[in-house]
């Protein structure tokens, strides 16, 4: 399997197994692409600050600030949008895929910094690389326990959190099948590098608080034991299961082959992951809620699931829908 891979990842994953096993903590970055992989020692996110980050159980990284922060859009040309969305619908016709995950960069005015965002909202999951990019992301994609259980939990759909938008996300049959699919294609992934697959709550509502009100998503989860000897492999078993599912779509190689005509542009780390291990566990989420710098230019980056029965109007709503900063 390694021989697969780039010396710049083989290399990346060498290291991750030596800090695992070392107990040292890192943090880490992965692009969509797996074309820039990084690793961070402690003092390198501490000292020299090369990043900051701010997980559920562990470092904080520059305090929170006062200074307002917001956003406005200007929503990409639906022209645009649909000749993505119907060479997605070509191949999920032909059945190349039967579920795209389809996004785009959407051009804003920032108000404030990229610092300035990661100092203002808040999220599960933090992360700001200097000059690149601010996430907020509230997907966690997989954690490791001390002990080696593995546990993913995918969000797949989203909606306003009114009455009316949350009945008809949990009642739609294209939203179930989705969510299924994603499951499904998770439990297979996890299954490559684990044993024991289980599914311990499936399809919950979760509600994501925004400062232009909320949004709500589904999301479960799936749960597996790795050998006992996990760190020694850790940095090629985060490789086996990559890119995430929710964010690329099923089958992931002709998928991939599709979103990369579609939206004839890199993802870079939008859509990767993020990783901070503490000495003894892993804790890492999906780049999602992404807004990056190129040149003096910010863009939102979102998007969402289509299948064959999606429709261009509502995943375009969807995608423009996500342009928000949290709280
Ligand atoms: C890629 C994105 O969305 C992904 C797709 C989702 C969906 O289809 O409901 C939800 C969260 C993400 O895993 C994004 O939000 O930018």
């Amino acid at each position: 399997m390694r021989e697969l891979y780039s010396v710049a990842l083989s290399d990346w994953a060498e290291r991750v197994n030596a800090a695992a096993v070392a107990a040292q903590p890192f943090f880490f970055l992965l692009d969509f692409e797996l074309l820039e992989p990084r690793l961070y020692t402690e003092s390198e996110w501490r000292e020299q600050q090369l990043v900051s980050f701010a997980f559920p159980g562990g470092e904080g990284g520059v305090r929170a600030q006062r200074d307002a922060v917001s956003l406005t859009a200007h929503p990409i040309p639906t022209r645009r949008y649909r000749e993505a969305f119907d060479l997605v619908q070509s191949g999920l016709q032909r059945g190349d895929s039967f579920l795209t995950n389809l996004t785009f960069a959407t051009p804003i005015d920032l108000q404030g910094s990229l610092e300035a965002v990661y100092g203002n909202v808040s999220a599960k999951y933090r992360v700001w690389l200097p000059e690149r990019f601010v996430a907020f992301s509230p997907e966690t994609f997989i954690t490791i326990d001390a002990a080696g259980f593995i546990r993913t939990s995918p969000m797949k759909g989203t909606a306003l959190d009114t009455p009316a938008a949350r009945s008809e996300l949990v009642n739609d049959p294209k939203e179930v099948a989705e969510h299924a699919t994603i499951v499904d294609l998770l439990r297979n992934d996890l299954s490559q590098v684990a044993r024991g697959v289980r599914v311990s709550a499936y399809r919950y509502l979760r509600a994501l608080e925004t400062h232009e009100g909320g949004l709500v998503q589904t999301s479960s989860d799936i749960g597996a034991n790795l050998p006992e000897e996990w760190r020694e492999q850790l940095g090629y078993t985060l490789l086996r299961l990559l890119p995430a599912g929710s964010v690329s779509g099923a089958p992931k190689p002709a998928t991939l082959d599709l979103i990369r005509r579609a939206e004839g542009e890199q993802r870079g780390y939008y859509c990767g992951i993020a990783g901070y291990y503490d000495g003894r566990a892993l804790d890492t989420c999906v780049l999602i809620r992404f807004i990056e710098q190129r040149d003096q230019a910010y863009y939102f980056r979102s998007g969402g699931g289509i299948t064959a029965r999606s429709n261009w109007a509502s995943e375009y709503a969807e995608l423009n829908a996500k342009i928000r900063l949290p709280a």
